[in-house]
């Protein structure tokens, strides 16, 4: 009987993901009214039919099952999410959130040094000035008008979101919106940062001192960095910045990025370059579909869309990638690791539906990152022809793994934070008088950086970021940092491509590529979708049975090592005074 029922649920829920998706991705594919009205028809009709069949499934006593892959089943299919809503506030929810997708995705900035050109949108033109410009009035231009751009238009709709949320996490029996369903503790957050806060005051305030070098007192010695000179519209990642701060900077050999357009990389090149390293691990190809239905570059039509990339499981062995792709060395990452979800849908697509997910949130975010540790080493790079420099010596390899060190050391505060911000504007904890000023604590006391002007609640900065907007949540991400040095350093072991304490042989060199005995082991860990607790999962792959910060800090030890000798020289100050900047 319950049996018969899940499979019957699990036939149903398939087909109304199917529906569902395909009303999203022409929305997200193609920003029209019409496509908008389909997708929220959909998607409300999708959510009432669920909470027909949760009425249904709510009948069974299966938290007395005795058979505990059925009970799980079942316990999957109790929370309805946003769907528990009655259908009009659904509707609304849909209506209120592709609108503030809306509004991100089609917003445009004027040249700085062209006020009469104004089509600069976020991806690509927006991303590469903040990549490449060294002009800090341009720069703090540009991170000005694109929160203008979007923070007081949707401040009102998300607060609207927020209650709307808030009520289906009631009708869900959780107490507040979207908690972290992924059986984390959040007090193991706190714990990680604690582990890894040390080396991120030591690379932020390496990186304060050479951004002062370069721009004088705009940045001071002991305060906040100004978030606009970091290279990234969110002071996420630095690794755009890297070129004026290298330990080794006489070490010169040209960008990955300009190899990649001096040999014609174009975006479909890209991924084909992903796929391979994902075959070369005896893992499963891209199928045609996804060659077919994937949109790997921003369409030249004059549509609009949302940009920001993502990957698509419509289930059928239909699964597709939508990126506005740049011939960039970053984009080439954000390829694998979007590829790295694809390859995740496949492993997993065998399993009964409720487990068609990552083992949690984070591990669909490692999967790709994990290759990407591989792919961005000096040797592998110069496998497949993208860096010509011949020595790889010792400070060569410091270079690459500071540039390493400046986007996953870097992006662990902004990954905390996030949902820190979040979870107590959910919890009400942060009344909407105060989201903007609270932010900038929070980015200040995390991230030690500071607006390049003062700020006010008349601001909504927290919108300038697509995950808030997009109803994206974020912990996985900082959860994905983590873990994806454990994966890294079990599947090196399994490869034999890194030996503890060899110096010839060390984590941060490592190349998993071609290895499918790494492949192998990798693969076993995704088939198992989130059929068994997530601590399962990890143990097949690392043997752990913990998310522990022991991989990441292994892996940049000899950096770390070379920081706090080079600050030490150097009489740099560690930390960051309080800001002088003012939010009101
Ligand atoms: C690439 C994606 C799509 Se899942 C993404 O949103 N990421 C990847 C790293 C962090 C986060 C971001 O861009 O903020
Ligand atoms: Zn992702």
């Amino acid at each position: 009987m319950a049996v018969s029922y899940i499979q019957y649920l699990s036939e149903r829920q398939s087909a109304r993901h199917k529906r569902d998706s395909e009303g999203e991705w022409a929305y997200a594919s193609n920003i029209t009214e019409y496509n908008l009205k389909n997708k929220v028809t959909i998607g409300t009709q999708v959510a009432d039919e669920a909470k027909q069949d949760w009425l249904e499934t709510t009948k069974y006593h299966w938290k007395s099952f005795r058979n505990l892959d059925l009970r799980r089943q079942f316990k999957k299919y109790t929370d309805l999410g946003v769907a528990a809503l009655p259908t009009k506030k659904f509707e609304k929810y849909s209506k209120t959130l592709s609108e503030m997708e809306k509004i991100y995705a089609t917003a445009k900035l004027c040249d700085f040094h062209n006020s009469s050109k104004c089509d600069l949108y976020l991806e690509p033109e927006i991303t590469h000035i903040l990549s490449t410009s060294r002009d800090p009035d341009e720069l703090k231009n540009v991170w000005i008008e694109w929160r203008k751009a979007i923070g007081p238009k949707v401040k009102d709709m998300f607060e609207t979101y927020v209650n709307l949320v808030n009520e289906a996490a009631r009708l869900n029996n959780f107490t507040v919106g979207p908690k972290v369903k992924d059986m984390f503790e959040t007090e193991q957050f706190h714990n990680l940062w604690e582990q890894i806060k040390p080396l991120y005051l030591q690379i932020h305030a390496y990186v304060r001192n050479k951004l002062r070098q370069k721009y004088g007192d705009i940045v001071s010695e002991k305060g906040p960095i100004p978030a606009h000179l970091l290279g990234n519209m969110w002071a996420q990642t630095w690794s755009n910045i890297a070129d004026i701060s290298l330990p080794y900077p006489n070490i010169t050999s040209p960008t990955v990025t300009q190899e990649m357009i001096n040999q014609g990389y174009t975006p479909l090149k890209m991924f084909q370059t992903a796929n391979d390293f994902f075959v070369s691990l005896n893992l499963t190809a891209m199928p045609g579909s996804f060659w077919e239905k994937s949109i790997l570059e921003k369409p030249s039509d004059g549509r609009e869309l949302i940009c920001h990339a993502s990957a698509w499981d419509f289930f059928d062995n239909d699964v597709r990638i939508k990126q506005c792709t740049d011939v960039t060395e970053e984009d080439l990452y954000t390829a694998h690791h979007e590829m790295g979800h694809i390859e995740y849908f496949l492993q997993y697509a065998s399993q009964p539906v409720a487990y068609r997910e990552g083992a949690n949130s984070g591990f669909h975010e490692a999967v790709g990152d994990v290759i990407s540790l591989s792919v961005s080493t000096p040797k592998h790079l110069q496998k497949i022809g993208l860096l010509n420099q011949t020595n790889l010596d010792a400070a060569a390899l410091l270079n690459n793994l500071y540039k390493t060190g400046l986007d996953k050391i870097v992006f662990l505060p902004f990954g905390y934070l996030m949902d820190l911000w979040r979870w107590d504007v959910f919890a009400g904890k942060i009344p909407k008088s105060n989201w903007n000023c609270k932010w900038w604590e929070l980015r200040h006391d995390y991230q030690g950086v500071e607006p390049p002007v003062d700020r006010s609640e008349d601001d909504f900065d927290p919108a300038a970021k697509y995950h808030i907007i997009a109803n994206v949540p974020y912990i996985r991400y900082f959860v994905s940092f983590v873990i994806q040095f454990q994966f890294h350093r079990a599947l090196c072991l399994k490869a034999g491509d890194y030996v503890p304490d060899d110096p010839n042989k060390p984590l941060h060199n490592c190349d998993i590529y071609q290895s499918t005995t790494a492949g192998n082991a990798l693969g076993d860990m995704l088939q198992m979708g989130s059929s068994k607790p997530w601590p399962d999962a990890m143990e097949v792959l690392t043997g752990q049975r913990n998310m522990d910060a022991s991989g990441l800090l292994e892996y940049f030890k000899p950096l770390q090592t070379w920081l706090e000798e080079e600050n030490n020289k150097n009489g740099v100050f560690i930390g960051w005074e309080p800001t002088q900047r003012v939010c009101s």
